[in-house]
């Protein structure tokens, strides 16, 4: 546990750290420091801007942020960004920011940041504050959506694709569509219910997308001490535009393309090993899983 002193305290209520992951989102030919010191000096704000030199970096950066009194810690990029600056947080009086650039950014997006620069860094600099539930699957965090099944293995192959974006995203979900095949599961839930099912895709959401506008969980409330827990059993061809229909239109929970539960924590033995991912980003493969909620553990500034 980090301690802070009465002089980071006074320190907390300006100071602000912009941590930039410089090989998220698609454009490339932005200048990012420059237009986040425009941006945030136009707002009046005290501010510092590190950029991130590998994976796994912007959690000791924003760990340290905290620790010298930065009271909102921003991260700018995608939900991988989001998701380690956020972990760098947990138990810190720093809170979390987003300026949005990744391809999905589901938890701005859930959030309801805004998505362009300008309009990011001066809610970053001028927020309000409030807490959000944070999710734990075989002790990963995660803040927006986490899952099992198909949406983790078309993410592992995202991830080896070599181009970004959403074109590439939907190429990779066709082509995997074709071959994944559904796993024996069973699912506890924590009202003693056991689901002896199929495991197409089991998503726990925190938040009610994936990014892109995606609903996975439409009716998700990101501050209700809940994980929304999305099962999709099969997915004939049918059910599959039905599906892609109601994610898009954010309609799946009345489609009748899933099943929906809700529940504090989740155990799933499955028969044989599945790809899990936390906000987007493929883990592992594994065939035990414990997920976890715990309510409020995360301030954010938005
Ligand atoms: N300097 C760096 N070099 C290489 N990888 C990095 C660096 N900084 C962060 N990363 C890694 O890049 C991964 C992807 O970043 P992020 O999700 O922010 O962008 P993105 O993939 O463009 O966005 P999206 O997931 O929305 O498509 C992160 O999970 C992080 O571990």
């Amino acid at each position: 546990m980090l301690s802070y002193s009465a002089t980071q305290l006074l320190f907390l209520a300006v100071r602000i750290c912009f941590i930039l992951n410089p090989t998220s989102g698609t454009n490339r030919t932005q200048d990012v420091p420059t237009l986040l010191t425009r941006y945030a000096t136009a707002a009046g704000a005290e501010f510092e801007i590190q950029l991130t030199q590998r994976a796994g970096h912007a959690t000791e950066l924003a760990r340290e942020a905290a620790a010298r009194g930065c009271r909102v810690v921003v991260a700018v990029g995608g939900d991988g960004t989001v998701n380690e600056v956020a972990r760098g947080l947990l138990g810190t009086p720093a809170a979390l920011g987003i300026v949005p650039r990744g391809s999905g950014n589901g938890l701005a997006r859930h959030l309801r940041i805004p998505l362009d620069l300008p309009g990011a860094v001066r809610r970053a600099c001028q927020p309000t504050f409030q807490h959000i539930d944070a999710g734990r699957i075989n002790g990963h965090w995660f803040f927006c959506t986490a899952g099992l099944g198909f949406d983790a293995h078309v993410s592992k192959m995202f991830a080896q694709a070599g181009t970004r974006g959403l074109s590439t995203y939907v190429k990779v979900a066709l082509r995997e569509y074709r071959r994944y095949r559904p796993v024996p599961v069973q699912v506890q839930l924590e009202n003693a219910l056991l689901l002896d099912t199929h495991c197409y895709v089991l998503a726990f959401a925190n938040a009610a997308q994936y990014g892109n506008n995606a609903y996975i969980a439409p009716r998700a409330d990101i501050q209700d001490g809940l994980l929304d827990v999305c099962l999709i059993d099969q997915l004939p061809m049918l059910r599959a535009v039905r599906v892609g229909v109601g994610l898009a239109l954010g309609t799946l929970a009345t489609s009748g393309g899933a099943a929906y539960h809700t529940s504090r924590r989740i155990q799933v033995e499955a028969a044989h090993p599945i790809g899990f991912h936390v906000d987007g980003d493929y883990v592992a493969d594994a065939t035990r899983f414990v997920v976890e909620l715990e309510p409020l553990a995360l301030e954010v500034a938005v």
